[in-house]
């Protein structure tokens, strides 16, 4: 079996998790100017995934060995007709199906990671049990035209849920998103935001820096996205700002420059996955793992939670054996 490790124990090594995306509903309270990943309540297609399909996605998960179940969706629209989609699978809420999903996945040795965007306080209590981490990207601390539809994306909303996180001890991946109308300004107070957060709290194991990817059916289609170079200097930047123990990750599947933005201060190139696609950058392809390595990338696996928060016992109650088993087999804390 390979050995997982982290970048916080083997420098030289840059860490990936072997997920697969569950992305549980495309309905959203939000309207953001540059997801294309969203569909309206109503729309042909609008949809919560049945369980059958997430059952199906788990199991073929299983037999690749992966380790993440990355929950990703919509945050949950206040509308009738989404509400009777879910009693038709027989739940109230959204967390409620979340957190049976995720019991399936712990079944089949998948440890989940939600980022259900910013969610009522009791849904994140009740999700945090069965989750090995957690996520929200804060996008920004700017107030932007592209979040004018997107009440959840207000910034103080956002660093509030994070912080609360942080109060019940989750461990915690969040990030920025570059070019969607923010300055330099905005990107340092980004950063420096998530840098106090983490010094209060302790619980930021990993901050995202991603580019906006623009495509031809969103509201900024001609939004001019991020330059390569530009990216290096904001990554440069976050790995100034940020504390060591503070993991650095791009998506590999963003750039054709993945080799400079490592160069630049990158860590962890997140989730990578053998079985299902990116579902919020469909038209970017993950590259395999083996591909990584032919291109000399030294590549260590990583469990959702990094091994910091392992020794400091931050997971949930109901991921605690599995979380041991993994653990324990690679040598994850040595
Ligand atoms: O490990 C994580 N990766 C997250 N990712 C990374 C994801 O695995 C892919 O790298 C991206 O989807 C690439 O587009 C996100 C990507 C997004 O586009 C939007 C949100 C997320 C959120 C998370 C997250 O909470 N945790
Ligand atoms: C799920 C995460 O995906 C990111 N996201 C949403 N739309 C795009 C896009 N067009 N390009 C890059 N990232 C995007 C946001 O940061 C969100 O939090
Ligand atoms: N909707 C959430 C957010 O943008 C989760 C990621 S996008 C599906 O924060
Ligand atoms: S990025 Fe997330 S919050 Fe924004 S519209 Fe898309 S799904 Fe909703």
């Amino acid at each position: 079996m390979t050995r997982l490790g982290c970048a916080a124990m083997a420098s030289d090594f840059i860490t990936f998790t072997r997920n697969v995306f569950i992305p549980v509903t495309n309905m959203c309270r939000n309207n953001c100017a540059y997801c294309g990943f969203r569909r309206e309540v109503g729309s042909p297609e609008a949809r919560i995934m049945p369980p059958g399909e997430v059952l199906a996605t788990l199991e073929k998960a299983a037999a690749f060995e992966c380790k993440e179940a990355l929950f990703t969706y919509g945050d949950a629209p206040q509308d009738p007709r989404f509400t009777k989609g879910l009693e038709q699978l027989g739940y109230a809420t959204l967390t409620d199906y979340v957190y049976d999903l995720s019991l399936r996945a712990i079944d089949l040795g998948i440890l989940p990671h939600t980022n259900g965007g910013v969610l009522p306080l009791p849904d994140l209590k009740k999700l945090w049990p069965v989750n090995a981490s957690m996520g929200l990207m804060l996008e920004t601390t700017a107030k932007l035209p592209a979040h004018q539809l997107s009440p959840l994306k207000d910034p103080e909303v956002r660093l509030e849920f994070i912080a609360e996180a942080g109060r019940m001890g989750i461990p915690f991946t969040t990030g920025i998103l570059v070019g969607i109308g923010e300055t330099w300004a905005d990107r340092r107070a980004s950063l420096e935001a998530i840098r106090d957060l983490h010094l209060k709290y302790d619980h930021i194991q990993e901050v995202i820096v991603q580019n906006f990817v623009p495509k031809p059916y969103i509201r900024m289609a001609n939004v001019v996205p991020p330059t390569p170079e530009e990216m290096v200097e904001v990554l440069r930047l976050a790995r100034e700002i940020l504390p060591s123990d503070v993991s650095l990750q791009a998506p590999p599947n963003l750039t054709s420059h993945l080799d400079q933005f490592l160069q630049a201060g990158v860590e962890d190139v997140g989730g990578i996955s053998p079985v299902t696609l990116d579902y919020i950058n469909p038209e970017c392809a993950w590259p395999s793992i083996d591909a990584l390595k032919a291109r000399g990338l030294k590549l260590r696996e990583r469990l959702p939670v990094y091994p910091k928060y392992v020794r400091k016992g931050w997971y949930g109650a109901k991921v605690k054996p599995l979380v041991e088993r993994y653990a324990d087999e690679e040598g994850y804390c040595a």
